[in-house]
């Protein structure tokens, strides 16, 4: 398997040449040459498997360069249900992302059982894996740099502490995340992990890290690379638990299902777009937003707005406030018919400030056939879902997934059940369930108090330059 460039400038590369870096030299984001077709007979035999046997098949399709006894290994090494332990509500940790039924059709995805209770370990913790076994056969290191509205950084920092040959440096939004998120990431103390609070919102955070990553001299020169979902190897990760949650919201595989997916940078339901590519039976990917509505916006006019750091707000799902989604760049080359040019002329919009409009082409016109809806979700709205969600099925979520399950409810289709990704747990949002529930989340053990620990963190404002600087003088 090979990957090229959404806009089309780059050289085709193979798997492990694309996991150590993140754009592609044009600015495109990597995409698979074409997306793997998965038939009938591979469906029935997969639904017997476990989640690191399935992982391993559908991986493998993406990943032609890894030999398969190695690559089984990382699989076998990073699903297990000792890192994925933290269930609630009953969950089998042996799934690794168990459903919660909540009445019969409707159902929560467990995606934040992982070290640092929300979705980016199912993807973080194999890129740890991947990365620590190239590198290794390279003879290479790798210093990383992120940015993070508060779970990408956590998820990175404690799949990368303490590797020998890997350095983090996750940019965060000064005073935007959880007290619970801060400190996740603020109290590690390993040598190989530097927080930098950037006076601004993730969006300028994540231009940043694009900026370093276009920068190629500077990227080869200091071994630059990266772990937010622009990394294929994240969105290739996240595209297993859409098969786990279909086989087990159904009996057989003439069956369809939903996916609600609380979004922000598009990567989580870009890995749902890609399962339902590959053949998934998914009927309908419900995207649903927080205040911060730009993806809501396109999804229901055509029109893609992306907004100013100024006229983003800080919400109390605080993780998806995104108003520039990187990978949603990757569905509209699908959407414009892979065709390069195309992104490359919408993007030159983008990267300008400028927004687009495919309302009236025929782009636009194929909609319908990838089965995309959309809906938003307020802090009132949420507030609500999280009574509702504890007073009529006894289930505690979390405001992101709240976010989802209020969406999730306007969008079902009658017979076909709906499966609402839960993308962290109640603990990382502590000050919003008291709020909502007057009670306070229960926390696993090992993260009881952490907000007492030192914090190690620099605070910076988003100039490009002088976090270019701070990364020479800290390798
Ligand atoms: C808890 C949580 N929910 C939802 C999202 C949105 O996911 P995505 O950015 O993949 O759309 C994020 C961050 O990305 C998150 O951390
Ligand atoms: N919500 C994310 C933002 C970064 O998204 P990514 O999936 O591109 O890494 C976060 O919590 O940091």
């Amino acid at each position: 398997m090979r990957y090229i460039s959404t806009r089309g400038n780059a050289a085709p590369q193979a798997f492990c040449d694309i996991l150590l870096g993140g754009l592609a030299p044009d600015g495109g984001l990597y995409l698979p040459e074409i997306y793997p077709q998965i038939t009938r007979a591979e469906l029935d035999a997969w639904r017997q498997l476990s989640y690191a046997d399935l992982a391993y098949e559908i991986l493998s399709k993406f990943i032609t360069d890894i030999p398969a006894v190695d690559l089984k290994a990382l699989v076998a090494k990073t699903y297990t249900a000792q890192v994925y332990c933290h269930t609630r509500n009953g969950g089998d940790a042996a799934q690794i992302t168990p459903l919660t039924k909540l009445e019969d059709g409707l159902y929560t995805q467990e995606l934040s059982n992982g070290p640092t209770l929300a979705f980016k370990d199912m993807a973080m913790q194999l890129l740890g894996n991947l990365f620590e076994y190239v590198l290794d056969k390279r003879g290479e290191a790798i210093n990383i740099l992120g940015a993070t509205s508060g779970d990408t950084g956590s998820a990175a920092e404690y799949a990368m502490r303490g590797k020998h040959n890997v350095k983090v440096f996750m940019l965060s939004p000064d005073g935007k995340m959880s007290a619970f998120q801060r400190a996740q990431m603020y109290s590690l103390q390993d040598e190989n992990i530097f927080n930098i609070a950037v006076t601004g919102m993730f969006d300028d955070a994540q231009d940043i890290v694009k900026a370093v990553s276009n920068d190629a001299a500077f990227k080869a020169k200091n071994k630059i690379g990266a772990v937010n979902s622009i990394n294929w190897a994240r969105v290739a990760a996240q595209i297993v638990y859409y098969f786990q949650g279909y086989f087990l919201a159904t009996q057989s595989n003439d069956e369809q299902v939903a996916f609600t997916v609380p979004s922000g940078n598009f990567g989580n339901i870009c890995a749902g777009h890609i399962a339902r590519q590959m053949g998934l039976p998914i009927a309908r990917l419900v995207l649903a937003t927080n205040e911060n509505d730009v993806l809501d916006e396109f999804f229901r006019t055509g029109v893609y707005r992306p907004r100013t750091s100024v006229e983003t707000s800080v919400t109390s799902s605080p993780s998806m406030d995104i108003s520039k989604a990187s990978n949603f760049e990757r569905f509209v080359f699908d959407l414009v018919g892979r065709d390069p040019a195309v992104v490359r002329e919408l993007w030159a919009k983008v990267d300008k400030g400028e927004a687009f409009d495919l309302s009236a082409t025929a782009h636009w016109a194929k909609m319908p056939q990838f089965a995309f809806v959309s809906g938003k979700s307020t802090h009132n709205d949420r507030i609500k879902t999280i009574r509702f969600a504890q007073g009529r099925y006894n289930v505690m979520l979390d405001t992101h997934t709240a976010d989802g399950l209020k969406v999730a409810l306007e969008n079902r289709l009658p017979g076909v059940p709906m499966v609402v990704l839960e993308t962290a747990q109640p603990a990382k949002f502590e000050e919003t369930i008291r709020e909502a529930l007057g009670t306070e989340p229960v926390r696993p053990a090992d993260l009881k108090g952490i907000e007492n620990l030192p914090q190690r963190v620099v605070v910076m404002a988003p100039d490009v330059t002088a976090i270019k600087q701070f990364v020479v003088d800290h390798l």
